[in-house]
């Protein structure tokens, strides 16, 4: 068959990074290649001449030696104009090269769910979108949530993700949903609920009993504080366990994969302490709303008066009881793995050493850490980029000489030349990651 090809500059369109023949690269990512072009073919887009397209075009004659490594090519978008059609290929490398890791993570339909978590902007909701296409081109029903209070995942799938119900993802035909919960959102409907049913009210309660002197006991409670000016964290643990209330609905027991796009670290470490926290408080409220109880009752059964409304503790244990789920589910080794993502920067890197002990005391099962936006290897390096490679490489250092880190898997995930965006774009990225 009669091929001819060119590489030919990035195709912004598609928000998938590229390459020109001059630019032509060999990414490396944890050890394992892969690289991709955009290509032209006059002629048919069978494998075997996008085989040889992309041999003929990307890679210079000194790389002929490692082109034979790539074997595996995949189409990430192709579309005919008058001239043939216009295709961007992936190719990574032998399959013996391929990190097993993601066999692991498709396995199973129990449910399972990851937790994306690390420093802020360094890619979470990137790497969380494009593992819930992955999950979903798995064959496996996925949903992926934002908790995030400022939500990027409307962004990355580029899609209106913000009305706070579960959504299917556009334009695929893939077992794919998203949500952006609003946290803020949460905790006001949860507040406004608790009030209106006479939360606010066991001080009125215990007011019009003559018990004034329970008043004093109860600021100690910190619920009414809690919910006035709440710590970091409480909205999004509202918001995880709504999450958790919904799975629990038959309708959503299709979903075998859930992704939480987490908020940046500080909200994280602050998020696992609160079911303990939660649970004191709500505890010590129960309490004393049951010693309550027994003195209302003793004058109701001398006064004859009706109770108060009870409808306000049942919406706090709730709220315990599913804050006590989300502590199990964050917990649980057979269900859960919380991922840590992190940019090779010293910074990043310190503080995700951080982040990796705090689950750990928490006892939240991490096995991988995603080291995103490393460099691919080039053989013409400006000044600027052989300066920032030699500053990811001292970073990267620090990965392995890490006592929390350096028993992680550590998956690499390059910088790409284009904004990951868009259903393509993001499986484009899930391919080269999640292996
Ligand atoms: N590997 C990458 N190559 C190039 N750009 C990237 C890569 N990963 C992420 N980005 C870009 O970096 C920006 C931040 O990414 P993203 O929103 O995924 O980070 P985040 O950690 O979720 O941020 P935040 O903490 O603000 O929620 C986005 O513009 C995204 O497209």
């Amino acid at each position: 068959m009669a091929v001819t090809a060119m590489c030919i500059a990035p195709v912004s369109s598609i928000g998938v990074a590229s390459y020109s023949s001059s630019s032509s690269t060999v990414l490396r990512a944890s050890g394992r290649n892969c690289c991709f072009a955009s290509l032209r073919l006059e002629a048919s887009s069978s494998e075997k001449a996008v085989s040889h397209a992309f041999s003929s075009c990307s890679l210079r004659s000194s790389r002929i030696q490692e082109l034979s490594r790539f074997r595996r090519y995949s189409l990430v978008s192709g579309e005919r104009d008058q001239r043939g059609f216009f295709l961007t290929v992936a190719a990574v490398a032998n399959p013996v090269d391929v990190n097993k890791g993601f066999d692991e993570m498709i396995a199973g339909t129990t449910r399972k769910y990851y937790m994306l978590g690390g420093k802020g902007g360094v890619g979470k909701t990137s790497l969380a979108a494009s593992l819930a296409v992955k999950f979903a081109n798995s064959g496996h029903p996925t949903l992926v949530v934002s908790t995030d209070p400022a939500h990027s995942l409307s962004d990355s799938f580029a899609q209106d993700l913000s009305g706070g119900t579960i959504m299917p993802v556009d334009g695929v035909d893939l077992p794919l949903y998203a949500m952006e919960i609003n946290p803020e959102q949460a905790r006001e409907e949860f507040r406004t609920s608790v009030s209106k049913d006479g939360g606010t009210g066991v001080k009125d309660f215990m007011d019009s009993l003559g018990l004034g002197g329970w008043v004093d006991e109860l600021s100690e409670l910190k619920l009414g504080e809690l919910l006035d000016t709440p710590p970091p964290g409480l909205d999004e643990a509202i918001a995880i366990s709504k999450v958790v209330q919904f799975m629990q609905a038959p309708e959503y027991s299709k979903f075998t994969r859930i992704i939480f796009d987490t908020a940046p670290t500080g909200h994280t470490l602050r998020l696992l302490s609160l079911p303990d926290f939660l649970d004191a408080s709500i505890g010590k409220i129960l309490k004393l709303k049951k010693k309550i109880q027994s003195a209302a009752s003793a004058i109701k059964s001398v006064f004859g008066q009706e109770n108060g409304s009870d409808k306000a503790t049942d919406k706090l244990e709730a709220l315990k009881e599913r804050m006590i789920m989300v502590r199990e589910i964050f917990r649980n080794k057979e269900t859960t793995e919380f991922v840590i993502v992190t940019i090779p920067t010293v910074m990043a890197i310190s503080e995700s050493s951080r982040l990796k002990s705090s689950l750990e005391k928490g006892g939240v099962p991490v096995k991988r850490l995603i080291v995103n936006q490393v460099l691919p290897p080039s053989n013409s390096d400006c000044k600027f980029c052989a300066v920032k490679r030699k500053d990811q490489k001292k970073a990267m250092d620090l990965v392995s000489e890490d006592a929390n880190l350096k028993t992680l898997e550590i998956v690499q995930s390059p910088l790409f030349d284009l904004e990951i965006r868009g259903v393509p774009a993001l499986k484009f990225m899930g391919d080269l990651v999640w292996r």
